[in-house]
């Protein structure tokens, strides 16, 4: 089910105030329109999934600024990286953790990429395996894209597709992922910082492995499944049928895609 609404821009005063010409919006303005209109769906006593990113920052900002004015009350939140309960605790929202509430009312989350199934890639952020974890235990989960991120199938933007593995012997890891997608031209590239040239290392200890993909890899859980079964893989970005909600901002409009 999909609804257009007309999309206003952002001014300072009011995030979705009315159009006063015609403006060229940023992406992070657009992402910002998403991640508002996705706190339109947090209620009062909700316990929340937090994202990690710079389109879920807007809606952590947000929800702290909504719980400062009284608007929202008795939320706790639960991130989904050390840099978003970073962000939460500046702000005062009260956090827990998946051992203490195993079942979330509702997590607000950016990606990577969205097909036309809802089907996500996440994780170029890095924080894939916890997102996964609290998305995961998530009654509702509310997706933020600006449409930069639609694509015809997943892989299909060109960009990384990351898995994260263990650092023990994970030049063999990432041989066996690339080999696995042959067929689709995968390249599979070691995600290194690029102040120091060394390994990205997870919020979990671990290392992260980009897909890069020429062709499109067909049969998403078989590629899922196949991933999961290598030793040494810890989890992968592609987020099957797990978006509950996808709300897009364009220059045209916000678009929210149900499943
Ligand atoms: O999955 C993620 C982090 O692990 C992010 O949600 C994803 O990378 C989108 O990021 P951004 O909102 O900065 O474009």
């Amino acid at each position: 089910m999909e609804a257009g609404i007309l999309l206003p821009p952002p001014t300072s005063s009011s995030p979705l105030s009315p159009p006063t010409s015609s403006v060229i919006l940023t992406q992070d303005e657009l992402k910002k329109i998403a991640a508002y209109k996705a706190v339109e769906y947090v209620e009062s006593g909700m316990v929340l999934g937090l994202g990690t990113g710079s389109t879920a920052k807007h809606a952590v900002d947000r929800i702290g600024e909504l719980l400062k004015q009284g608007k929202l009350q008795n939320i706790v939140g639960i991130p989904t990286s050390k840099m978003t309960h970073e962000q939460a605790l500046s702000l005062g929202i009260p956090l827990s953790d998946l051992d203490s509430h195993p079942v979330l009312d509702l997590a607000i989350d950016g990606a990577d990429e969205v097909d036309p199934h809802l089907n996500l890639v996440k994780g170029r952020g890095g924080s894939l395996l916890r997102e996964k974890m609290v998305e995961g235990a998530c009654k509702k989960f509310v997706c933020i894209v600006d449409e930069s991120k639609l694509v015809k199938h997943l892989g299909g933007s060109g960009l990384a597709m990351p898995v994260e593995i263990v650092p023990f012997c994970w030049k063999f890891t990432a041989k066996k992922l690339q080999d696995l997608f042959e067929y689709a031209g995968c390249v599979g590239k070691l995600r290194t910082y690029v102040e120091n040239g060394k390994p990205f290392v997870t919020d979990n200890g671990n290392y992260i492995v980009d897909l890069y993909f020429q062709k499109d890899m067909g049969d998403l859980k078989a590629a899922s499944d196949a991933i999961l079964q290598l030793p040494g893989v810890v989890e992968h970005g592609m987020f099957l049928d797990m978006a509950t909600t996808v709300i897009v901002a364009g220059e045209l409009g916000i678009t929210v895609k149900n499943k």
